[in-house]
């Protein structure tokens, strides 16, 4: 019998991971690294289409993967407008709102283009699973203190849901009876209180929280407005200050934690002082959350690309041990996320949702 094949895609600001799934089971995998001036040539996260489609077509022939064994495509879903987490259909309206950036510029936008410019080329299916505008907040964590202005649940959904099934399966417990803080610690940092498998808050991964390795998190907002007027910058300039060339990026001129480290190694002092603001920031935030659990919290997961730093992690656990017990799961694991969630539609346990059905209204 002819072999059958899920393509996962999941666009980074850095790379494209690319892997095709045989039922459960990883075929092949990749991590195609972007050259960071070939990136910078486009204007709009969308105009990078074409050049990504192009090198994950390269990669099937290379690999020997007819496009027909495929049945499905599935990409990281990216800032749409909110909606609960599931496994959504590709559709027209959806690519208008991810071509159209609606809240922010973010590689994870084009996820959903491309599997469904593949998708629709083969005439099969594509989706999008638990995007990272995922709102599962309870009602008071949207207020932000000006009426026109909402807090929003921009977080690393695909991650966090999974490493807080796998505590929980860990735990040999259900999850809707554990509570858990999630910190995504990567390109962006999500720290979440989890009540029972919800995501019921999250600092806002683009601007809001600690700073991370290319954003400035939350900053002193008058000064922001002061320095918006200033003359000195551009509206698009700014946007970019606060994420691209933010954090890490900003004060170091890297957002690679591990290249940073070997600035520290070298006696770098400026690079040891901001390293550890992350850090102390970090563990801040966590505080914060274990308020909104009552500090009823059965762990602490960390987890991210930056969650493979010991340097980091023995900081934060050490301003964070007296919450709770302090689980780290490095990595992430949005791959096998990604091919779970169509398979499980495939298969018929779940149904597709349709993103305009599910677009959450609030007056
Ligand atoms: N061993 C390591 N030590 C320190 N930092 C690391 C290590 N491995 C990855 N990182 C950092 O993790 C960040 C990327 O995290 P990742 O979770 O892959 O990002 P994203 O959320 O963008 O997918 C980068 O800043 C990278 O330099
Ligand atoms: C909403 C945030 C998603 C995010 O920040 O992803 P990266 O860390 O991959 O940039």
């Amino acid at each position: 019998m002819a072999r059958k094949y899920v393509l996962v895609i999941n666009p980074g600001s850095t790379s494209t991971k690319v892997a095709i799934y045989e039922g459960k089971n990883e075929i092949k995998s990749n991590k195609i690294v972007h050259n960071s001036k070939e990136l910078e040539k486009y204007k709009k996260v969308s105009e990078q289409y074409d050049y990504r489609l192009k090198l994950i077509y390269d990669w099937l022939k290379k690999e020997e993967v007819l496009t027909s064994s495929l049945i499905a495509v599935v990409g990281r879903g990216g800032l749409l407008k909110p909606i609960p987490g599931g496994t959504y259909i590709v559709t027209e309206k959806m690519i208008e709102d991810l071509e159209n950036s609606i809240q922010w510029e973010h590689a994870s936008n084009l996820g959903g283009i491309l599997a469904k410019g593949i998708g629709d080329k083969e005439g099969i299916k594509s989706y999008i699973l638990d995007p990272v505008a995922v709102d599962e907040f309870e009602d008071i964590a949207r207020i932000s203190g000006l009426k026109d202005i909402e807090r929003k649940s921009l977080i690393h959904a695909l991650n966090i849901k999974a490493v807080s099934y796998r505590r929980a399966n860990e735990l040999n417990e259900n999850i809707e009876e554990l509570n858990f803080i999630v910190a995504h610690l990567g390109g962006g940092i999500s720290i979440a209180p989890v009540k029972g498998g919800k995501m019921i808050d999250v600092n806002n991964a683009i601007e809001m929280g600690p700073f991370s390795p290319d954003r400035t998190g939350g900053l002193p907002v008058g000064d922001v407005v002061r320095l918006c007027y200033s003359g000195k910058y551009t509206y698009d300039e700014m946007l970019l200050k606060i994420k691209g060339k933010g954090g890490l990026a900003g004060y170091l001129g890297t957002m690679d934690g591990r290249e940073i480290e070997k600035m520290i190694e070298k006696g770098d002092k400026k690079a040891e002082l901001i390293y550890k603001a992350m850090a102390y920031q970090i563990g801040k935030e966590i505080g914060a959350m274990s308020t909104v659990l009552c500090g009823d919290i059965d762990s602490i997961i960390l987890t991210g690309g930056l969650a493979y730093s010991e340097y980091l992690v023995d900081i934060i656990e050490e301003m964070i041990g007296f919450i709770s017990n302090v689980i780290v799961y490095p990595g992430e694991d949005e791959m096998k996320a990604l091919n779970d969630g169509v398979l499980r539609v495939l298969n018929g346990e779940e149904k597709e949702k349709i993103y305009e059905d599910e677009v959450i209204l609030r007056c």
